[in-house]
């Protein structure tokens, strides 16, 4: 019996690849990204616009932009932490621009060097410029259970910046769980207050799955009526500036556990193994294919 749609947002390309050591070539960024075109993906964050001394290996991101294959129907998003960063995404075509807040101050500081009132202040004209010319917002609030350099977060810190984030405009929220700390009980707790003041519609779950509970706090806040994920192909990823954060949930895993589950992503398992494997082969340390 089908349970309906759920939506894998698939981050590899970004989220997966920045924290690399190894230096990925352009080309190769290309050629997984033009694979992930293939899978079904109504969404795929493609780009960093950051400084390159901070995030080495999302440098490229122009020219990533400029030689993929852009697929019908697909939006290529890239992150954009300031004005600059939002100039160069639009310069180089990106369909959806995603800011990054988040819920405590050390990551906030640690991350993108500004307080989180700061970095609200600097998302303000993006959200204002993106309004005027139709481009869609998304906003991340990372850290939404713990801080790798506060400790545990209070749900009621992420629920004010969710509700801050989606008041300016971003068209969705995606809930960071960054140090993958949260546990089914932990996640629920949280998502009861961001419920409370942005609709559960607009929000998303990004679960790292450092502890190896992502696919379990997924359900949880499947329960709680969360039908977008992220995920990166291969299980690539972590954050530079989060110690310890491995990979996202990997998008194969997810989306066999949602099949099994009874939902539809629309994603087709045949290439989305094909992507794991290229993902997997750009690994600083390749893994065996499983
Ligand atoms: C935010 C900044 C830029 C502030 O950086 P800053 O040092 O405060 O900024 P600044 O304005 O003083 O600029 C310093 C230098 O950066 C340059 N600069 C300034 N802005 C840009 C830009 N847009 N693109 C390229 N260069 C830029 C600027 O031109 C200058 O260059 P210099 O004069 O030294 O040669 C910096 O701290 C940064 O880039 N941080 C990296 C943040 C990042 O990419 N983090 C990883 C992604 S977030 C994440 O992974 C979490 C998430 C989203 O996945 C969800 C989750 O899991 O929780």
């Amino acid at each position: 019996m089908s349970l309906g749609n759920c939506e894998i947002y698939e981050v590899g390309p970004r989220d997966g690849l920045q924290n690399e050591e190894r230096e990925i070539p352009v080309r190769d960024k290309i050629a997984l990204i033009d694979c992930l075109s293939r899978a079904g993906f109504n969404r795929i964050e493609a780009a960093s616009f950051v400084s390159p001394k901070r995030v080495p290996q999302m440098a490229g991101s122009g020219e990533v932009l400029a030689g993929i294959s852009r697929a019908a129907g697909v939006r290529y998003a890239a992150l954009a932490p300031n004005m600059q960063g939002y100039r160069d995404a639009c310069r180089a075509g990106a369909d959806e621009i995603a800011i990054f807040a988040s819920a405590s101050e050390g990551f906030s500081k640690a991350n993108i060097n500004a307080s989180i009132a700061e970095s609200l202040e600097r998302f303000a004209p993006i959200l204002e410029e993106a309004r005027h010319i139709d481009l869609p917002v998304r906003g991340y609030v990372s850290c939404v259970v713990a801080c790798p350099y506060d400790g545990a977060v209070a749900p009621a810190q992420v629920a004010e910046v969710a509700d801050k984030l989606f008041a300016m405009g971003c068209y969705e929220v995606s809930l960071g769980d960054t140090i993958g700390a949260g546990t089914p009980d932990s996640v629920a707790r949280m998502l009861l207050a961001v419920r409370d003041v942005v609709p559960v519609g607009r929000l998303a779950g990004h679960f790292h799955d450092t502890n190896g509970r992502a696919i379990e706090n997924i359900d949880a806040a499947l329960s709680l009526g969360v039908r977008v994920f992220d995920a990166a192909v291969g299980g690539l990823g972590g954050c530079p500036f989060a110690p310890g954060a491995s990979g996202n949930v990997a998008t194969e895993t997810l989306a066999r556990h949602l099949a099994a589950l009874g939902y539809e992503t629309g994603l087709d398992p045949e290439v989305i193994a094909e992507a794991a494997a290229l993902a997997r082969s750009m690994r600083t340390q390749p893994e065996p294919a499983q």
